[in-house]
Order: structure tokens, then sequence, then C-alpha cells
């Protein structure tokens, strides 16, 4: 994998991350494919909007279809014919968040699967193994992410763990090296010296990219901020840096603005099902009766497949039936806004003007529409 700085504006930076499988320009946004698909998109819907690289969850694909099927069957991208690059998390995060989880050790998680209460044991090389049976482009070490709140000396301790694990994570890649990627995670709850000391850990370790995790998962805006502003630019600057999970895109243009080149959130995605979608006018919630008899287009600044051919009163009509169309038409004009989002970002970048790009957002960002 290769990493170019293309502009700088400020912290901002526009750059290209080369894979085999194709180019990614950043800062990019991955919609989330857990099962292998973005919800309700096809591979070739997602393309057409310009989305790059998709990310895909070892955590699921290991428990069904079980990643020695998937590469039996040739591998991820075959399997679930996307052929562009994809970024597989490692199961630390959806452990936590999905599993009934049995117990952490030093040696692994051991966990019962939410699907069918099977017992499972995930060590740092087992996530290799199975990230590298999937064929996944860019790979996670296996990490603990730390719940919020954590007292600091339990972070403190994780932190060692997962500095551990890295470690184990990265030799268990270099015995079976190809030409995929593998990024570090860097925890540390939000103690901001305990985030310093795992960037030098992680760091020591050596990555070809690296992401912060533990983030956006219940603490205070403020002091996601205060992490992102102190840790990003400690973060090494020719490396491509990962913010996981994130975001609402008022939350990317700051980790942009520290020097974020990618993001993953299930927010366009699971907010369009749920008939939140993000317009130039703000936010709007389609099954407002207000839209029963509006026959205009969901956002008339918009150019998606959605807004040409839609009105937003037939949008609140499927989704008042529960239509799948519904769950189609909402997703494509989420990704589409996204994905515009993050076009624009990368032209203010380029042209030195970011700072009146993010001044020009915020406010459209923190508008309710209705
Ligand atoms: C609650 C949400 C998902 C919004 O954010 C987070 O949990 N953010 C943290 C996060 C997301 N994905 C991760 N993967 C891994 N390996 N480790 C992590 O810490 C995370
Ligand atoms: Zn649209």
């Amino acid at each position: 994998m290769r990493f170019k700085i293309l502009r700088k504006d400020g912290f901002a930076r526009n750059a290209l991350i080369e894979t085999k499988r194709g180019v990614i320009h950043t800062p990019a946004f991955m919609p989330v494919g857990t099962n292998g698909t973005v919800k309700a998109m096809t591979p070739e819907e997602i393309r057409e909007i310009g989305y790059e690289i998709i990310l895909s969850n070892t955590y699921h694909l290991y428990l069904r279809p079980g990643h020695e099927t998937v590469k039996k069957l040739g591998g991820i991208h075959k399997f679930i014919n996307w052929h562009g690059p994809i970024l597989t998390d490692s199961g630390g995060f959806q452990i936590y968040s999905l599993a009934s989880l049995r117990k952490i050790t030093s040696q692994g998680v051991e966990f019962r699967s939410h699907i069918d209460g099977s017992l499972h044991f995930i060590t740092p090389e087992k996530a290799i193994e199975i990230q590298l049976a999937l064929g996944s482009d860019i790979m996670m070490v296996l990490d603990e992410c730390v719940p919020y709140p954590a007292e600091k000396e339990y972070v403190e301790k994780s932190l060692k763990l997962t500095a551990d694990w890295a470690k184990r994570s990265k030799d268990y890649f270099e015995k079976h090296r190809n030409d995929q990627a593998v990024f570090g995670i860097i925890q540390g709850g939000i103690y901001d010296e305990l985030r310093q000391k795992a960037v030098e850990e992680i760091v020591k370790t050596g990555f070809d990219g690296y992401a912060l995790g533990g983030l956006s998962v219940g603490e205070p805006k403020e002091d996601m901020y205060r992490v992102i502003k102190n840790i990003a630019p400690l973060m090494p600057e020719e490396k491509p840096r990962y913010l996981m999970g994130v975001g609402d895109l008022m939350d990317v243009l700051h980790a942009v603005e520290h020097g974020i080149d990618m993001f993953d959130c299930v927010i366009p995605t699971r907010n369009a099902r749920n008939g939140t979608l993000f317009t130039s006018q703000g936010r709007i919630s389609i099954k407002r009766s207000e839209f029963k008899e509006d026959n205009s287009p969901l956002d008339p600044d918009c150019d998606c497949y959605t807004c040409r051919n839609y009105t937003k009163a037939f949008l609140r009509h499927l989704y008042m039936c529960r239509e799948i169309l519904s769950m189609r038409l909402n997703t494509i004009h989420n990704l589409y806004f996204y994905c515009r989002f993050f076009e624009k970002m990368r032209q203010a970048i380029a042209d030195g003007r970011f700072q009146d790009f993010k001044k020009e957002w915020m406010h459209v960002l923190e508008k309710n529409f209705s």
C-alpha cells in the first residue's frame, strides 16, 4: 500500500491511498457493509455513487458464513461482488458490543456468538488469520475497545493488553505477509497522556496506517474533540489516520481539520432506514405529516436518483408502508449526500479554503429542516 499526500491546508490534507485493487482519495468515507453488503444497496450502486472503499466486519463473516468458506469460494471480493478495496474491522468493537462477552484474558477474547450462542475464542493471531483468509485489502489488529466511562487505571491496564495484542497481530502477519495492509489501533479512553503513550507503543510496532479507536462510544463531545485535536497530529504524518466509527459530519469536519484521513459510520445508512435524511437545507424526518402532499424533491440541490425521480410525498408514503423501496431510495440519497460532502471537502482542501468550507457547513449541519 502507498500513501501520497497531495495537498495540505493547515493540518487537513488530501492524499491518495494506492492499493492493488484501486486508489482511495482521502479524506474518504467508508460505507459499512457488515455482512458483506451495504444494506439495501448493490455494489454497483455503491460504486456509481462514487465510493472507492467499503468496510466489512471480521466478527460477522467469521461467525457466518465462516472465513474458511469465504476463502474456499474465492475470497471476500468475489463473494460479495465488490472488486475495489475492502477494509475489515478486527471484531474488537463488535465482540464487545454484540456478543455476550465471556471474558478477556491476556491470550484473547472468549465470547458467545450473538447468532447461535456458540462459544468462540479469538486471539490477536486468529483475528489476522481470519482477515488473511477473507482477503481484505486493509486489516485491523485485535484491540480492546475500551467502553465509556472507564477508570483511568482500567484504561491503563487495557492499553498494555492492546499494545501486546497489536504486537502479536503484527508478528503473525509478518510470518504470513502478503500484499494486504494492516493498521494499528490507538485506544486510551479520554486520557490524553494515555493516548500519547499508546501512540508511542503502537508506532514502535509499526503499521501501514493508524486508527483512533474507542471514540464516539458515549463520551462527551468535548472529550472526543480534545483527544482528536491533541492526538491526531502525533500519529505518523506519512501514514493514513483512520477515526473508527465516526461519523456525524460535524465530527468529520473537526477530525479532518486535525489531520484524519479515513472514516466509517453507520449513520448515513442506518438513519436512511429510519427515515432521517440529510439535505442541503438540514436534516429531514420524512415521516412527518407536513410532507404528506409535498410534491417537491427531497433535496432541490441533490441530483441523486432518488431526488431526480421521486417526491417527498412518495418517500413519506413508502416509509409509512415500510416498503423495501423506502430503505433503498433513502439509502441512495444519504450515501450520495455523504459522498458529495466528502468530494466538496477534498476540493476545499485542494483550493486551500477548508476553514471557509467548515464554517459554511457547520450551520447547515446543525440545522433541523424539520
Ligand atoms: C459506538 C460507535 C460504533 C459509534 O463508535 C465506536 O464504537 N467507536 C470505536 C470503534 C468503532 N469501531 C471499532 N473497531 C475497533 N476494532 N475498535 C474500536 O475502538 C472501534
Ligand atoms: Zn438526493
